[in-house]
Protein backbone atom coordinates (compact mmCIF):
# COMPACT_ATOMS: atom_id res chain seq x y z
CA UNK A 1 0.00 0.00 0.00
CA UNK A 2 1.20 3.74 -0.85
CA UNK A 3 0.95 6.19 1.95
CA UNK A 4 -2.03 7.48 1.15
CA UNK A 5 -3.50 3.74 1.93
CA UNK A 6 -4.15 3.53 -1.83
CA UNK A 7 -2.76 0.24 -3.57
CA UNK A 8 0.53 0.89 -4.51
CA UNK A 9 0.79 1.10 -8.44
CA UNK A 10 2.21 -1.61 -10.83
CA UNK A 11 5.35 -1.99 -11.30
CA UNK A 12 5.46 -2.31 -15.18
CA UNK A 13 8.59 -3.25 -16.36
CA UNK A 14 10.34 -0.39 -18.26
CA UNK A 15 7.41 1.75 -17.12
CA UNK A 16 8.54 4.43 -14.73
CA UNK A 17 6.28 6.07 -12.28
CA UNK A 18 6.52 9.60 -10.97
CA UNK A 19 5.14 11.29 -8.32
CA UNK A 20 4.83 14.73 -7.54
CA UNK A 21 3.06 17.19 -5.33
CA UNK A 22 -0.87 17.09 -6.63
CA UNK A 23 -3.23 17.09 -7.29
CA UNK A 24 -3.11 17.75 -11.15
CA UNK A 25 -2.78 20.92 -12.11
CA UNK A 26 0.13 22.39 -9.79
CA UNK A 27 3.21 23.92 -10.59
CA UNK A 28 4.96 20.77 -9.34
CA UNK A 29 3.26 18.99 -12.06
CA UNK A 30 4.14 21.12 -15.20
CA UNK A 31 7.35 20.45 -13.36
CA UNK A 32 7.28 16.75 -14.21
CA UNK A 33 5.82 17.56 -17.68
CA UNK A 34 9.05 19.09 -18.48
CA UNK A 35 11.28 15.96 -17.50
CA UNK A 36 12.17 13.90 -21.47
CA UNK A 37 9.53 10.80 -20.95
CA UNK A 38 7.46 11.93 -18.13
CA UNK A 39 4.17 12.68 -20.55
CA UNK A 40 4.41 8.96 -21.37
CA UNK A 41 5.25 7.43 -17.86
CA UNK A 42 2.97 6.49 -14.66
CA UNK A 43 2.47 9.96 -12.66
CA UNK A 44 0.68 9.92 -9.45
CA UNK A 45 -0.14 12.93 -7.43
CA UNK A 46 0.87 13.03 -3.40
CA UNK A 47 -0.89 14.93 -0.95
CA UNK A 48 2.23 16.91 0.36
CA UNK A 49 6.35 16.70 -0.08
CA UNK A 50 6.89 14.51 2.90
CA UNK A 51 4.33 11.46 0.90
CA UNK A 52 5.77 11.90 -2.38
CA UNK A 53 9.48 11.51 -0.73
CA UNK A 54 8.11 8.25 0.91
CA UNK A 55 6.74 6.94 -2.29
CA UNK A 56 9.93 7.11 -3.49
CA UNK A 57 11.66 5.28 -0.48
CA UNK A 58 9.37 2.66 -0.24
CA UNK A 59 9.74 2.20 -4.05
CA UNK A 60 6.16 2.79 -5.16
CA UNK A 61 7.48 5.36 -7.52
CA UNK A 62 11.00 5.65 -9.20
CA UNK A 63 11.37 9.54 -8.45
CA UNK A 64 9.57 12.49 -7.29
CA UNK A 65 9.15 16.19 -8.38
CA UNK A 66 9.18 18.27 -5.69
CA UNK A 67 9.77 22.54 -5.24
CA UNK A 68 12.54 23.13 -3.84
CA UNK A 69 12.94 27.46 -4.36
CA UNK A 70 11.25 30.18 -5.42
CA UNK A 71 12.88 33.17 -6.35
CA UNK A 72 10.91 35.58 -4.35
CA UNK A 73 10.22 33.53 -1.43
CA UNK A 74 13.27 31.53 -1.17
CA UNK A 75 13.80 27.77 0.37
CA UNK A 76 10.46 25.50 0.49
CA UNK A 77 11.05 24.26 3.91
CA UNK A 78 8.77 21.38 3.46
CA UNK A 79 11.14 20.21 1.40
CA UNK A 80 14.72 21.20 2.46
CA UNK A 81 14.06 19.56 5.68
CA UNK A 82 12.28 16.24 4.28
CA UNK A 83 15.53 15.28 1.95
CA UNK A 84 17.94 16.56 4.62
CA UNK A 85 16.92 13.46 7.11
CA UNK A 86 15.96 10.14 7.09
CA UNK A 87 16.52 7.41 3.72
CA UNK A 88 18.89 9.31 1.66
CA UNK A 89 17.75 10.56 -2.01
CA UNK A 90 19.41 11.94 -4.66
CA UNK A 91 18.96 14.83 -6.89
CA UNK A 92 18.83 13.66 -10.01
CA UNK A 93 18.29 17.28 -12.03
CA UNK A 94 16.06 20.22 -11.43
CA UNK A 95 14.02 21.97 -13.37
CA UNK A 96 12.75 25.71 -13.63
CA UNK A 97 9.14 27.19 -13.67
CA UNK A 98 7.95 30.47 -14.21
CA UNK A 99 5.32 31.54 -12.16
CA UNK A 100 2.06 33.72 -12.62
CA UNK A 101 -0.88 33.38 -10.34
CA UNK A 102 -5.12 34.23 -10.58
CA UNK A 103 -7.52 34.73 -8.34
CA UNK A 104 -10.69 32.76 -9.17
CA UNK A 105 -13.97 32.86 -7.34
CA UNK A 106 -16.88 30.64 -6.35
CA UNK A 107 -19.99 31.98 -9.11
CA UNK A 108 -21.67 35.23 -8.35
CA UNK A 109 -18.28 36.72 -6.17
CA UNK A 110 -16.82 39.72 -7.13
CA UNK A 111 -13.60 40.80 -6.50
CA UNK A 112 -14.78 43.38 -2.99
CA UNK A 113 -16.65 40.51 -2.19
CA UNK A 114 -14.03 38.01 -1.15
CA UNK A 115 -13.51 37.41 2.62
CA UNK A 116 -11.70 34.00 2.62
CA UNK A 117 -8.82 32.83 -0.01
CA UNK A 118 -7.16 30.00 -0.18
CA UNK A 119 -3.86 29.00 -1.63
CA UNK A 120 -0.31 27.25 -0.63
CA UNK A 121 1.54 29.43 1.69
CA UNK A 122 4.43 30.24 -0.92
CA UNK A 123 1.54 31.06 -3.40
CA UNK A 124 0.26 34.01 -0.42
CA UNK A 125 3.87 35.11 0.31
CA UNK A 126 4.42 35.60 -3.41
CA UNK A 127 0.76 37.49 -4.23
CA UNK A 128 0.44 38.87 0.08
CA UNK A 129 1.26 42.81 -1.38
CA UNK A 130 -1.75 42.33 -4.26
CA UNK A 131 -3.78 40.72 -1.55
CA UNK A 132 -3.28 43.80 0.62
CA UNK A 133 -4.05 46.30 -1.81
CA UNK A 134 -7.11 44.35 -3.41
CA UNK A 135 -8.78 42.07 -1.22
CA UNK A 136 -7.89 43.67 2.17
CA UNK A 137 -10.77 41.61 3.96
CA UNK A 138 -9.87 38.70 3.21
CA UNK A 139 -8.65 36.06 5.31
CA UNK A 140 -5.64 33.56 4.44
CA UNK A 141 -6.57 29.62 4.72
CA UNK A 142 -3.61 27.36 3.82
CA UNK A 143 -4.06 24.90 1.34
CA UNK A 144 -1.39 21.88 0.14
CA UNK A 145 -1.02 23.19 -3.34
CA UNK A 146 -2.67 26.31 -5.29
CA UNK A 147 -4.37 23.13 -7.58
CA UNK A 148 -5.68 21.62 -4.15
CA UNK A 149 -7.34 25.28 -3.53
CA UNK A 150 -8.69 25.43 -6.96
CA UNK A 151 -10.48 22.26 -6.78
CA UNK A 152 -11.63 23.31 -2.92
CA UNK A 153 -13.76 26.08 -4.55
CA UNK A 154 -15.91 23.69 -6.56
CA UNK A 155 -16.49 22.17 -3.05
CA UNK A 156 -19.26 23.74 -1.22
CA UNK A 157 -18.28 23.17 2.74
CA UNK A 158 -14.25 23.92 1.88
CA UNK A 159 -15.24 27.51 3.40
CA UNK A 160 -13.36 29.94 1.20
CA UNK A 161 -14.61 31.96 -1.91
CA UNK A 162 -11.89 32.71 -3.92
CA UNK A 163 -8.43 30.31 -4.59
CA UNK A 164 -5.09 31.71 -5.73
CA UNK A 165 -3.92 29.15 -8.42
CA UNK A 166 -1.91 29.10 -12.07
CA UNK A 167 -3.85 30.05 -15.28
CA UNK A 168 -4.07 26.50 -16.41
CA UNK A 169 -5.96 24.74 -13.72
CA UNK A 170 -8.50 27.65 -13.29
CA UNK A 171 -9.65 27.58 -17.05
CA UNK A 172 -9.15 23.70 -16.96
CA UNK A 173 -11.35 23.36 -14.32
CA UNK A 174 -13.98 26.25 -15.80
CA UNK A 175 -13.32 28.97 -12.61
CA UNK A 176 -13.99 32.20 -12.47
CA UNK A 177 -11.24 34.15 -12.91
CA UNK A 178 -11.42 37.96 -11.37
CA UNK A 179 -7.87 38.82 -11.78
CA UNK A 180 -4.93 38.22 -13.12
CA UNK A 181 -1.10 38.08 -12.83
CA UNK A 182 -1.29 39.00 -9.33
CA UNK A 183 2.06 37.81 -8.00
CA UNK A 184 4.27 40.70 -6.51
CA UNK A 185 6.94 40.52 -8.96
CA UNK A 186 6.08 39.61 -12.67
CA UNK A 187 9.15 37.25 -13.36
CA UNK A 188 8.83 34.94 -10.35
CA UNK A 189 10.14 31.48 -11.03
CA UNK A 190 10.17 28.37 -8.94
CA UNK A 191 13.24 25.81 -9.30
CA UNK A 192 12.09 22.37 -8.31
CA UNK A 193 14.03 18.86 -8.31
CA UNK A 194 13.84 15.20 -9.72
CA UNK A 195 14.84 13.01 -6.92
CA UNK A 196 15.17 9.34 -6.72
CA UNK A 197 16.86 6.56 -4.93
CA UNK A 198 20.53 7.08 -4.87
CA UNK A 199 22.45 5.19 -7.76
CA UNK A 200 24.65 6.35 -10.62
CA UNK A 201 25.38 9.96 -10.60
CA UNK A 202 23.95 12.01 -14.26
CA UNK A 203 27.01 12.76 -15.74
CA UNK A 204 29.12 16.26 -15.60
CA UNK A 205 28.04 18.31 -18.30
CA UNK A 206 30.39 21.64 -17.11
CA UNK A 207 27.32 23.10 -16.18
CA UNK A 208 26.34 21.47 -13.18
CA UNK A 209 25.44 21.42 -9.22
CA UNK A 210 25.97 19.92 -6.61
CA UNK A 211 23.51 20.05 -2.99
CA UNK A 212 25.00 19.13 0.37
CA UNK A 213 23.20 19.14 3.72
CA UNK A 214 25.92 20.16 6.27
CA UNK A 215 25.10 19.59 10.36
CA UNK A 216 26.80 22.51 12.12
CA UNK A 217 29.30 20.78 14.45
CA UNK A 218 28.50 21.84 17.89
CA UNK A 219 30.33 23.85 20.27
CA UNK A 220 32.89 24.80 18.12
CA UNK A 221 33.64 28.39 17.45
CA UNK A 222 33.82 29.38 13.74
CA UNK A 223 32.40 26.18 12.72
CA UNK A 224 30.66 28.19 9.91
CA UNK A 225 33.78 29.76 8.99
CA UNK A 226 35.52 26.57 8.57
CA UNK A 227 32.64 25.23 6.11
CA UNK A 228 32.59 28.05 3.86
CA UNK A 229 36.68 27.87 4.27
CA UNK A 230 36.82 24.47 2.65
CA UNK A 231 34.62 25.84 -0.67
CA UNK A 232 36.74 29.31 -1.06
CA UNK A 233 40.27 27.78 -0.68
CA UNK A 234 39.16 25.57 -3.49
CA UNK A 235 37.50 28.21 -5.82
CA UNK A 236 34.06 26.43 -5.43
CA UNK A 237 31.15 28.56 -5.43
CA UNK A 238 28.09 28.72 -3.45
CA UNK A 239 24.93 29.53 -5.27
CA UNK A 240 22.38 29.10 -2.45
CA UNK A 241 23.06 28.12 1.44
CA UNK A 242 20.48 28.04 3.91
CA UNK A 243 20.35 27.40 7.87
CA UNK A 244 17.77 25.50 8.82
CA UNK A 245 17.13 23.89 12.47
CA UNK A 246 17.64 20.57 12.79
CA UNK A 247 14.44 20.29 15.37
CA UNK A 248 16.50 18.40 18.03
CA UNK A 249 17.13 21.61 20.05
CA UNK A 250 17.22 25.40 20.76
CA UNK A 251 20.13 26.44 18.46
CA UNK A 252 20.80 22.70 16.35
CA UNK A 253 21.20 24.11 12.72
CA UNK A 254 22.14 22.43 9.61
CA UNK A 255 22.97 23.92 6.62
CA UNK A 256 21.78 23.25 3.17
CA UNK A 257 24.25 24.42 0.44
CA UNK A 258 24.08 24.39 -3.38
CA UNK A 259 27.72 24.86 -5.12
CA UNK A 260 28.30 25.29 -8.73
CA UNK A 261 30.40 21.90 -9.97
CA UNK A 262 30.22 18.15 -10.04
CA UNK A 263 31.70 16.07 -7.67
CA UNK A 264 33.66 14.69 -10.77
CA UNK A 265 35.23 17.84 -10.71
CA UNK A 266 38.85 17.81 -8.86
CA UNK A 267 37.79 20.76 -6.72
CA UNK A 268 34.76 19.81 -5.77
CA UNK A 269 35.54 16.33 -4.55
CA UNK A 270 38.18 18.25 -2.90
CA UNK A 271 35.89 20.61 -1.04
CA UNK A 272 33.71 17.51 0.20
CA UNK A 273 36.63 15.78 1.44
CA UNK A 274 37.52 18.91 3.91
CA UNK A 275 33.83 19.01 4.55
CA UNK A 276 33.65 15.40 5.72
CA UNK A 277 36.75 16.43 7.81
CA UNK A 278 35.06 19.12 9.42
CA UNK A 279 31.24 17.72 9.68
CA UNK A 280 31.49 14.22 9.02
CA UNK A 281 27.32 13.44 9.03
CA UNK A 282 27.33 15.91 6.23
CA UNK A 283 24.61 14.58 3.32
CA UNK A 284 25.73 14.14 -0.69
CA UNK A 285 22.34 15.30 -2.70
CA UNK A 286 23.97 14.83 -5.69
CA UNK A 287 25.75 16.51 -8.87
CA UNK A 288 23.32 17.42 -11.45
CA UNK A 289 23.10 19.19 -14.54
CA UNK A 290 21.83 23.50 -14.01
CA UNK A 291 18.81 24.23 -15.73
CA UNK A 292 19.65 27.68 -16.83
CA UNK A 293 23.01 25.62 -18.64
CA UNK A 294 25.32 28.41 -16.92
CA UNK A 295 28.96 26.94 -17.02
CA UNK A 296 30.95 27.51 -13.41
CA UNK A 297 33.70 30.01 -13.38
CA UNK A 298 36.64 27.70 -12.34
CA UNK A 299 39.74 29.63 -11.79
CA UNK A 300 43.43 28.15 -13.33
CA UNK A 301 44.76 27.23 -9.82
CA UNK A 302 41.07 24.95 -9.01
CA UNK A 303 40.74 23.32 -12.32
CA UNK A 304 41.12 19.36 -12.82
CA UNK A 305 44.69 19.81 -14.80
CA UNK A 306 46.48 22.03 -11.76
CA UNK A 307 45.04 19.41 -9.09
CA UNK A 308 46.36 16.53 -11.01
CA UNK A 309 49.65 18.92 -11.33
CA UNK A 310 49.60 18.76 -7.55
CA UNK A 311 49.36 15.01 -6.95
CA UNK A 312 51.90 14.25 -9.42
CA UNK A 313 54.38 16.61 -7.38
CA UNK A 314 53.34 15.24 -4.03
CA UNK A 315 54.10 11.71 -5.67
CA UNK A 316 57.06 12.82 -6.85
CA UNK A 317 58.30 13.84 -2.86
CA UNK A 318 57.18 11.03 -1.70
CA UNK A 319 58.45 8.37 -4.66
CA UNK A 320 62.16 10.52 -4.43
O1 LIG B 1 1.03 24.62 -5.15
C1 LIG B 1 1.61 24.38 -6.21
O2 LIG B 1 1.09 24.47 -7.31
C2 LIG B 1 3.01 23.94 -6.15
O3 LIG B 1 3.47 23.33 -7.06
C3 LIG B 1 3.83 24.33 -4.92
C4 LIG B 1 4.52 25.68 -5.03
C5 LIG B 1 5.67 25.84 -3.96
O4 LIG B 1 5.81 25.03 -3.05
O5 LIG B 1 6.43 26.82 -4.06
C6 LIG B 1 5.16 25.78 -6.33
C7 LIG B 1 5.28 26.93 -7.01
C8 LIG B 1 4.73 28.20 -6.51
O6 LIG B 1 5.85 28.96 -6.09
C9 LIG B 1 3.79 28.02 -5.37
C10 LIG B 1 3.60 26.79 -4.80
Amino acid sequence: MSPEGTPGPPKLPGTMVYTYLGPEGTFTEAALLQVPGADEAVRIPSTSVTSALEMVRSGHANAAVVPIENSVEGGVSATLDAISIGQPLRILREILVPITFVLAVRPGIELDDVRRVSTHSHAWAQCRNWAEMNIPKAEYLPASSTAAAAVGLQDDSSGFDAAICSPLVASRLGLNVVARDIGDVSDAVTRFILISLPGLLPEPTGADKTTVVIPLPEDRPGALMEILDQFSTRGVNLSRIESRPTGAFLGDYFFSIDVDGHIFDARVADALKGLHRVSPELRFLGSYPRADHRRAHVLPHTSDPAFEAADQWLESLING
